[in-house]
């Protein structure tokens, strides 16, 4: 079995994970060590030692055996290319449906409210369009109007070939988030939130600092970038085998995507100079097989960044978050990885709890406050 379809599997095997149905999310802290493989998912998972020492092991190893240099340029270039094939294969399969969303970011269903007024949304990679056919399906603003880009055309007429598109309500075309300049289709500081989920982590590090500018470009003043992604030494990063490491915690997959896994401090660095960081948090949470008693420890950062109004500089978050779900009715984890997809695909795992890394933590001096 390949690799891929050896970290497939193993991924497949947590596919059972369900949250015990009398322990609400955020409550279910590993206190007795023995006690782990007595349910299927543990919030706020420590860290010891040992675990960041195998953590640092792994990533040496890759190290030893990164991507052979004559194919680096290759998987740079057909990047595009790549995402094309993987939805071609997957079709719509990638659709899900995220609970999470409204968890984790009550301001864009806020947009959809029958008195929220003109709003404009835009989902940046947005694949089979995960975020606005939920907005759209649950609509009762007639003045929502929500945008979704991808830089793979195939995603795009996914998107289009939903059921759920209107084009009265919504627009789908190919734009990369890297590119020059923002899109035609978009007016400059033209949108309230930005839906950035699992997308910038696919970008080359080299073109995040444009991707920032067009950002910065497309929000009003006062507008919300919403951000998901994988975080560093997530399982997935760590099960990568030999020749899949392109530069430093940046990887392509056997399928020719590639991904990178970020940590707090990058994000400081990145949305720090230019927007508010209202939120920019770690999710660490522990999925266990209870029937291969395998532990599979998942890291995602989750973050809210606002672009200044005019004339206001960016600034820090007037309090430390610590961020708990609230909607402990939901229950269960949905699909937390999805099974259809190779190796570390976007977990679709609501971020019901985390350990909240508080705003700027590690790099308050580095953000100019107002
Ligand atoms: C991991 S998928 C996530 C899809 C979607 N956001 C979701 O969470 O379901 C990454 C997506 O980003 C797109 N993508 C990668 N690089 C991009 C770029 N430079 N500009 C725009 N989209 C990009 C890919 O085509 C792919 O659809």
């Amino acid at each position: 079995m390949s690799t891929d379809q050896d970290n497939q599997k193993r991924e497949s095997s947590s596919r059972d994970v369900n949250a015990p149905a009398n322990a609400p999310f955020g409550g279910r802290i590993l206190v007795d060590e023995s006690a782990v493989f007595e349910q299927n998912a543990w919030d706020h998972a420590e860290w010891g030692e040992e675990q960041e020492q195998h953590a640092r092991n792994e990533i040496a190893r890759q190290n030893l055996n990164p991507v052979p240099e004559e194919l680096i340029a290759t998987y740079h270039e057909e990047a595009a290319e790549n995402w094309n094939k993987f939805y071609a294969k997957n079709e719509n399969k990638f659709f899900k449906d995220r609970h999470w969303l409204r968890i984790e970011f009550p301001e864009l269903f806020h947009m959809i409210e029958a008195e929220a007024g003109e709003k404009n949304v835009m989902e940046i990679g947005c694949g089979a369009g995960n975020t606005m056919f939920p907005l759209l399906i649950e609509s009762k603003n007639p003045k929502l109007f929500v945008y979704a880009c991808d830089f793979s055309s195939t995603a795009v007429e996914v998107v289009k070939n939903n059921p759920e598109y209107d084009p009265t309500r919504g627009k789908a075309f190919v734009w990369d988030l890297a590119a020059d300049d923002i899109p035609p289709e978009v007016e400059p500081e033209s949108m309230d939130v930005l839906v950035l989920i699992f997308v910038l982590s696919a970008l080359h590090p080299d073109r995040w600092e444009q991707a920032m500018n067009n950002l910065y470009k497309l929000l009003k003043p006062g507008g919300l970038i919403v951000f998901r992604d994988y975080g560093r030494y997530d399982m997935a990063q760590l099960r990568f085998k030999k020749n899949r490491l392109l530069s430093d915690n940046f990887y392509v997959r056997g399928d020719g995507t590639r991904v990178y896994f970020f940590d707090s401090d990058e994000m400081v660095k990145l949305f720090g100079s230019r927007f508010t960081i209202e939120q920019n948090a770690v999710d660490r949470r522990l999925i266990v097989n209870r029937l291969r008693k395998v532990k599979m420890y998942r890291v995602w950062l989750q973050g809210k960044f606002r672009k200044p109004l005019a004339g206001q500089l960016p600034g820090a978050p007037s309090a430390t978050t610590v961020i708990t779900n609230e909607d402990e009715a939901s229950g269960t984890i949905e699909g937390p990885i999805d099974t259809s997809l190779s190796l570390d695909t976007p977990a679709d795992t609501p971020t019901q709890t985390r350990v909240a890394t508080p705003a700027l933590d590690a790099g308050k001096d580095k953000v100019p406050s107002c």
